[in-house]
């Protein structure tokens, strides 16, 4: 009836006004910064028109034009505020930590690559998990035989790299440090290598399987109708096939364990967790097992590969200051000699850790993230943010956000690193910060430590385009979509 039709435009005319500039059902605000989105959508199309490997690059633009504080909306997530400043940062991650969380809709994208594990979730979940996997990470005897792994399979990569170097041909060296971060994880947390590197030349079926669902995870994040979209065009049967892959191989370990019993005479993460209880004072489940155990390979394995990656090109790129190298080379040489790296020597490289940290802010593994805000709140700088709200910040833009950094902001210059005092993880969020910081910092850098000490002590390496930045995968983390093509020479 013509009643029903009247009062039915008079909403439309309502919706239309109120959300004549942003997405629908993000609370429309004119106390901040942003560009002006369209009726009802907000911004959605500018977003979905920046190139994939491009967003880090338009953030920081974004930051120049309005300044530490912007935002946008998109339909379905609301609105995102973005900002660019080390205080925000710890207000968010650490001050007033419980009023953000992951969330319900990444848990929903990312479910079928992290199920319930620590990287997923929040609240009472994740706390339980945080107790626990902090305990296994202070076991004693953890640290050496983690790093006894670390050289056990850099070996290899010695051994493989000087076979590349005698027959002179060029190789991907990104390739070479993903498949020593996933055999050193196999090995840390399941007791047994993936056995990348024992035929390099070969794709490990687990490792195709765990990318492929990388990339799909990553897109979801990007397309409120993904499950449509993956069903039209078949990755949905692809992302099952790859997930019964990853998840057969986990589930395959922990039932030989259960089986077998244990019998080494250090744990490895599987152990460890499976001699502890859950929060219930029960044994974990299989699927917790699991869960836990796939949750640290994915935090562990891609972020040190690329971090290495970036790192090796920057101290190789044309224009890199030439002192850099013979100093980190000089410091292997006298730490190490000829001796195998021990936990204790490699703690004392305090160079080498330089050149890996001051590379990881300038690529830092983990480029971007974002939570939700489930409480009112103000920032420090009086910016108020709604409970439902978005907020995100980009790692990539603070490293080279001059008012963070000083004027040298985008020089690849490890001398920052020693001066004494290191920067706040605040003001360098590459491994996060407050009490959801990365539990593997340590893990990570003796690991990466391990590995460069043992290359550059045997080789030396030569980009094959040293003026070139390496372009940028869209995925969770920093991937260059080429990889490190490097000729690989022995050190005479
Ligand atoms: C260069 C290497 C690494 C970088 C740059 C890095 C960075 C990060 C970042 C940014 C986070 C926060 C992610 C988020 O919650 O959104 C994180 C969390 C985490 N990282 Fe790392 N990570 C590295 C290596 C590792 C390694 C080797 C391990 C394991 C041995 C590890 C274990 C974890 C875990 C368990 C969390 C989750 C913590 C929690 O939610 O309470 N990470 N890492």
């Amino acid at each position: 009836n013509r009643n029903v039709a009247k009062a039915l435009g008079v909403y439309v005319l309502y919706i239309l006004f109120k959300y004549r500039s942003t997405a629908m059902g993000a609370k429309p605000r004119k106390d901040i910064v942003g560009p002006r989105g369209l009726p009802l959508i907000g911004n959605v199309i500018t977003i979905l028109g920046i190139p994939r490997n491009q967003l880090a690059q338009h953030n920081a633009m974004m930051h120049r034009k309005y300044g530490k504080v912007w935002c946008y909306t998109v339909p379905k997530i609301g609105r995102i505020i973005r900002f660019n400043d080390p205080d925000i940062l710890e207000h968010v991650l650490k001050t007033n930590f419980w009023a953000y969380e992951k969330g319900a809709l990444l848990r929903d994208n990312v479910s079928d690559l992290l199920g319930q594990g620590i990287f997923a979730v929040d609240g009472h979940q994740w706390k339980w998990q945080r107790k626990l996997a902090s305990h296994v990470f202070t076991v004693k005897g953890f640290r050496t035989y983690t790093s006894e792994v670390f050289v056990q399979e850099g070996q290899k990569v010695v051994d493989y790299l000087g076979k590349i170097a005698d027959q002179g041909r060029v190789i991907d060296l990104q390739e070479v440090f993903y498949k020593f971060t996933l055999d050193s994880f196999g090995e840390v947390s399941f007791g047994q290598s993936f056995g990348c590197l024992d035929n390099p030349e070969e794709d490990v079926e687990f490792a195709a399987a765990f990318d492929r669902m990388n990339t799909a995870v990553f897109n979801r994040l990007f397309d409120a109708s993904w499950r449509l979209r993956e069903w039209y065009t078949g990755v949905d049967k692809q992302v099952s096939r790859d997930k019964k892959i990853v998840v057969d191989f986990a589930l395959g370990i922990i039932r030989k364990r259960r089986e077998e019993g244990y019998n080494k005479p250090q744990k490895d993460l599987l152990q460890l967790f499976m001699d502890s209880e859950g929060d219930d004072g029960k044994p974990l489940s299989e699927e917790m097992l699991k869960d836990l155990c796939l949750n640290f390979i994915i935090a562990g394995r891609d972020t040190t590969a690329q971090a290495l990656s970036w790192m090796f090109y920057l101290l190789h790129r044309s224009s890199v200051n030439r002192g850099i190298l013979p100093k980190l080379v000089s410091e292997i040489s006298s730490s190490l000699g000829n001796s195998s790296p021990t936990y204790e020597v490699l703690k004392q490289m305090k160079y080498a850790e330089a050149c890996l940290y001051e590379s990881l802010r300038i690529y830092p593994s983990v480029p971007r993230n974002l939570k939700i805000c489930v409480q009112d709140d103000v920032w420090p700088d009086g910016t108020k943010v709604y409970k439902g709200e978005s907020v995100a910040w980009h790692p990539w833009a603070m490293g080279r956000n001059e008012a963070i950094w000083g004027p040298d902001a985008e020089v690849y210059n490890p001398e920052r690193w020693m001066t004494g005092e290191k920067p706040s993880s605040s003001k360098f969020p590459a491994f996060h910060t407050g009490p959801r910081t990365c539990l593997g910092q340590q893990f990570a850098t003796v690991e990466a430590v391990t590995i460069m000490s043992l290359l550059f002590r045997s080789f030396t390496f030569e980009l094959m385009d040293p003026h070139t930045e390496p372009e940028y995968t869209a995925g969770l983390t920093l991937n260059m979509a080429k990889g490190l093509p490097v000729r690989v020479k022995r050190r005479v």
